[in-house]
């Protein structure tokens, strides 16, 4: 009998699950990348990141994240024979204003988030759906929900706010912030790492198919570019990013745009796809010679280094920045492109440092580094330390 915790990720472009012991070793990792299109490619890997053997399946067993999950746990038990799944936990983008520490999940609960999903309607309904297919596959399995919105919970009230009328903030219309559980290793790690920096202020540059960033003073979130939904801030895969709500205001009078059509406008048309009509995906864009592919990604970095600007603003200055995320891990161009301009802020780079990913980057009185994330391992300590309490 091998007892393991089973972490679920669902991100806009990606499935991750992890399956981890219950003292948190890592025993397998499974990706899927491009979720939902003819392109997804899944890849499972040991602990050691080798990888495993693949069953023999059509091309669409794991082109949605039921089939995904159903693919993965096949090979995870052939793999690891008696697997006994003994929790799972679930990264849950949206926790509202109730939630700032994991819980286990009861049905009441399930139906209250459900209510968040218009707020994070590319997460929350798919998050949702792997905790049903997780209680289908696994009967009696304590379910634990993350949320991306915790880490942020203690955020001052300017930071939380939006001038509106007061009724709107009392309501839960906030500025929450998301990827928290990336946020909250990254803090962790320095903690681990770089006490001298943790304790300092810090911007975190979480840079995927959705991106933010997040202003982090001894540990604390103080900040982040996300705010009400998954929405605000830079521009990402297919989202916009900041908008002048007037913009909303002439799509509706002007064009006539109803507010379902706006939600697939700004949501699932724009930002890197809508910029540069090639792709939502950053390796694609570098590929490319459009010049549109090239506009696109300058507006995106350009966003980076104005937000970085404004998180220092809110923390009074800044001691260092780390990239992170899908493209903050990969690209050396954008990270490149991003720092060519802050030296006025202190921060420069080493261009071969850069290239080859090295942890450390910087070469100015700001460290500059790089941190593959693991929300994978935050889930599965908070599922390891609830399933604490319920034996207790
Ligand atoms: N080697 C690479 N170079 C540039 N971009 C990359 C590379 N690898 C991944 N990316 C980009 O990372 C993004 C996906 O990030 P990820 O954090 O995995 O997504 P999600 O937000 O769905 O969790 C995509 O835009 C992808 O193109
Ligand atoms: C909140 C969010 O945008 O998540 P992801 O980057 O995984 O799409
Ligand atoms: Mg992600």
């Amino acid at each position: 009998m091998t007892r393991a915790i089973l972490t679920l990720n669902s991100g806009s472009s990606s499935l991750k699950l992890g399956l981890f012991t219950e003292d948190l070793g890592t025993m397998a990792m499974c990706h899927v990348d491009r979720i939902g299109r003819r392109e997804a490619a899944m890849k499972i890997r040991d602990a050691e990141g080798r990888d495993l053997p693949m069953p023999d399946h059509a091309p669409n067993a794991f082109r949605t994240n039921a089939a995904a999950l159903r693919t993965a746990l096949e090979v995870f038990r052939a793999d690891f024979p008696g697997l006994e799944v003994v929790a799972i936990g679930h990264r849950v983008v949206h926790g509202g204003i109730k939630h700032n520490h994991p819980v286990r999940l009861t049905e009441e609960m399930m139906k209250d988030l459900a209510r968040l999903a218009p707020f994070a309607p590319l997460h929350q309904p798919h998050n949702l759906a792997g905790v049903r297919a997780a209680v289908d596959t696994f009967p009696g399995v304590p379910n634990i929900a993350c949320f991306d919105t915790a880490f942020h919970r203690g955020h001052p009230f300017v930071n939380d706010t939006f001038a509106l009328p007061r009724r709107y903030y009392e309501k839960g219309v906030r500025r929450y912030g998301f990827h928290g559980l990336s946020y909250d290793y990254i803090s962790g790690e320095l903690a681990r790492t770089e006490p001298a920096l943790a304790a300092g202020r810090v911007v975190v540059a979480h840079l995927g198919s959705g991106a933010s960033m997040c202003a982090i003073r001894n540990g604390q979130s103080i900040d982040s570019t996300m705010g009400f939904s998954a929405l605000d801030g830079l521009p990402m895969g297919t989202r916009t990013g900041q908008l002048d709500p007037g913009v909303l205001l002439y799509l509706m009078d002007e064009e006539g745009l109803d507010s379902h059509q706006i939600s697939d406008l700004v949501y699932k048309e724009s930002g890197l796809l809508g910029m540069s009509g090639v792709s939502n995906d950053m390796r694609t864009l570098e590929g490319s010679t459009d010049p549109h592919a090239e506009e696109a990604i300058d507006y995106f970095t350009f966003r980076i280094r104005r937000e970085l600007g404004a998180l220092a603003a809110a923390m009074g200055g800044i001691d260092g920045l780390v990239f992170c995320g899908g493209i903050g891990e990969n690209s050396a161009n954008v990270r490149a492109r991003v720092c060519e301009e802050l030296g006025w802020l202190g921060i420069a780079i080493d261009g071969a440092k850069n290239t080859t990913h090295a942890r450390e980057i910087g070469t100015g009185p700001v460290r500059v580094l790089v941190i593959p994330t693991n929300e994978e391992i935050v889930i599965a300590r908070a599922a390891a330390a609830v399933l604490e309490t319920l034996a207790a």
